[in-house]
């Protein structure tokens, strides 16, 4: 790819500093969205996700803080911190501004859609009013004209008889619906970017699958590029062109969405990929991931992910493993992080007993007997 990525977000950290201690909610993360393109962002609950939209969007609310990294769209610094004189995170003079974000970026250049339709929509107002101010206050159009705009999206997304629905209150809307309201809203400005943080989670599998529908079609017509978050496989499979796996603030894995599922190189994913429903697999063949994911405010020493993983060996609790490029040459960029591709004794290492390892050696694992199996090893 020699054109310039539309987003590029390099090395960003996102903490929370809470009374129990500092949650470092996404550490250092880096990742491209081309032109175009659909990236998924997917990992369990509390991986990181939201935190890194919001952070894209500099929508993280205290006791949230961004202490890091950089973030560029279209060459405009959105993030942008630098380390002060006094050691203390602090923005940069190429920052937008608060005001800049607001005037310049949110919703008109990125717009988001969040995961329930009913934070985002007042309930106390018509759909159609609530699209057509957004219009309004974000295009330069009269109320009218900001009307037929809000009655053509509507109808774009899908919307029967959007003339009619438009004065609809958001709970005469099934789920579905509200979420295609959002999707107008996001559409409304024409945005190159639309975030969307699990849009389809609260619907059932028939409109997700016509909201997913929705979402190619649009991108194929107004060539706006996504970035979709989500924990479910299935839907990157529908619907990304690259994928970034999150595990505890940090990107383990990023791929093209074929080499994700066909050429997978983390456990972690792998992990995943094993947990969600293939064609080629009964239900009861399906193996949900063992273990619960730590808590971000301690994660665990080295990889992350060694406590849950059933190829953890001694020197995963001990380095951290760094990101490489492991495509074969001429291939998209395949990037991991994990102690088997580095130089760096995993071959030579001791297994680790694990959660994952103990609950396949000895079936049902009582959380005493595992905490003890983990304490002596050699
Ligand atoms: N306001 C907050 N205060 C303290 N910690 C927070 C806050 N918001 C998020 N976190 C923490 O940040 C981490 C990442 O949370 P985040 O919401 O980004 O996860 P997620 O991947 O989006 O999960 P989900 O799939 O459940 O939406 C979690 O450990 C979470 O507890
Ligand atoms: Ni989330």
């Amino acid at each position: 790819m020699t054109a310039e990525p539309l987003l590029s977000v390099e090395n960003l950290q996102t903490q929370f500093f809470t009374e129990e201690g500092t949650v470092r909610a996404v550490d250092g993360i880096s990742f491209e969205v081309n032109e175009g393109e659909i990236v998924g962002l997917v990992g369990e609950s509390g991986a990181g996700k939201s935190v890194a939209t919001s952070s894209i969007m500099r929508l993280v609310e205290s006791p949230g803080q961004i202490v890091g990294g950089t973030v560029t769209y279209k060459g405009k610094k959105i993030v942008d911190i630098e380390t002060g004189p006094d050691g203390e995170p602090r923005q940069s003079d190429e920052m937008l501004t608060n005001e800049e974000m607001r005037e310049q970026i949110r919703g008109k250049e990125i717009a988001i859609i969040f995961q329930d339709p009913m934070e985002a929509l007042n309930p106390v107002f018509k759909v159609g009013a609530q699209l057509r101010e957004f219009i309004e206050i974000n295009r330069d159009v009269d109320r009218k004209e900001a009307r037929r705009i809000a009655v053509d999206m509507l109808r774009e997304v899908g919307i029967p008889e959007p003339e009619k629905r438009y004065d609809s209150y958001p709970h005469q809307f099934s789920g579905g619906m509200r979420q295609r309201v959002l999707i107008a809203m996001a559409l409304a400005c024409e945005p190159s970017l639309i975030i969307a943080d699990e849009p389809t989670t609260a619907l059932d599998v028939t409109v997700e699958g016509q909201i997913i529908d929705l979402v190619h079609d649009l991108e194929a017509r107004y060539d706006t590029s996504f970035v979709w978050v989500t924990h479910d496989l299935g839907v990157v499979a529908e619907i990304c062109d690259r994928v970034n796996v999150m595990y505890l603030g940090e990107i383990i894995e990023s791929a093209h969405v074929d080499d994700l599922f066909y050429d997978t190189k983390h456990p972690y994913t792998e992990a995943l990929l094993q947990s969600i429903p293939r064609p080629d697999q009964t239900v009861e063949e399906l193996d949900p991931i063992v273990g619960v994911m730590p808590e971000a405010i301690n994660p665990p020493s080295g990889c992350r992910f060694h406590t849950r993983c059933p190829d953890a060996r001694t020197v995963c609790r001990e380095v951290h493993p760094s990101q490489r490029d492991e495509s074969d040459a001429g291939d998209p960029v395949h990037q991991v992080a994990c102690l088997k591709y580095e130089s760096v004794g995993y071959e030579d290492a001791q297994p680790l007993e694990t959660e994952a390892t103990a609950a396949f050696g000895g079936g049902i694992v009582e959380a005493t007997d595992a905490t003890d199996a983990q304490g002596d090893e050699a």
